[in-house]
């Protein structure tokens, strides 16, 4: 593939699946949804790093609602594209977050251990709700049910890169979600 749209990633990319055009109306539209939900209230959004930086920078900006921020550090997949199901805790939340309202925005629910472990962690500090944002979802790799309130997209079972996104730490920085040849990961 010569070219993909304004980042030239040679072959290792197969194709674009959501366009930045697509990511950004989407985050609008789900900011809407959020402000429409938490108008009134203190919102604490909570990204899970590395993969979330750029859904959270962005619907931060798509939000008119007042937001504070916290980061998360947990880590599943180190350098495969399968998840271990180990999840390790890199780096905590700065804040308490007792009685605050905290949405928790991730880039990715595949098998949802990742989340469904955050969940119960950040359930326990005993928030005033916790709900969870994510830009995509795999529906078919899920390995345990998940109530998710707002999903930008549904995606096919494929390892996919770019908006945050990595496999072994490249193409984080592409402005698109797209699969990966199956060359560059043995495929
Ligand atoms: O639903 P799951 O199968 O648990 O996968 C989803 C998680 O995996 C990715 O994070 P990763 O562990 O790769 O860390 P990263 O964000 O630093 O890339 C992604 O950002 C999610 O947090
Ligand atoms: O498809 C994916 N791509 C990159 N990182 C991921 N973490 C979980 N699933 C994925
Ligand atoms: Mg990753």
């Amino acid at each position: 593939m010569a070219r993909v749209d304004d980042k030239d990633m040679g072959s290792d990319l197969q194709s674009v699946l959501i366009s930045k055009e697509e990511i950004d109306a989407k985050l609008a539209e789900l900011a809407a949804k959020i402000d429409a939900e938490y108008a009134g209230k203190d919102l604490l959004i909570v990204g899970v790093l590395k993969g979330a930086v750029m859904v959270m920078a962005d619907l931060a900006r798509a939000l008119s609602t007042p937001v504070t921020m916290d980061w998360m550090a947990v880590s599943s997949y180190g350098a495969g594209t399968q998840s271990s199901g180990v999840v390790r805790i890199l780096k905590d939340l700065d804040t308490d977050i007792k009685g605050k309202h905290v949405l928790i925005v991730e880039d990715i629910i595949d098998s949802g251990l990742t989340l469904s472990w955050l969940l119960s962690n950040l359930g326990s500090r005993e928030p005033a709700s916790l709900e969870v944002c994510t830009l995509l979802r795999k529906p078919d790799a899920a390995k345990v049910a998940i109530d998710v309130k707002w999903i930008g997209f549904d995606i096919p079972n494929e390892f996919v890169v770019g908006y945050g996104l990595d496999f072994a730490e490249k193409y984080r920085n592409l402005p698109f979600v797209g699969t990966l040849a199956p060359h560059v990961y043995g495929g």
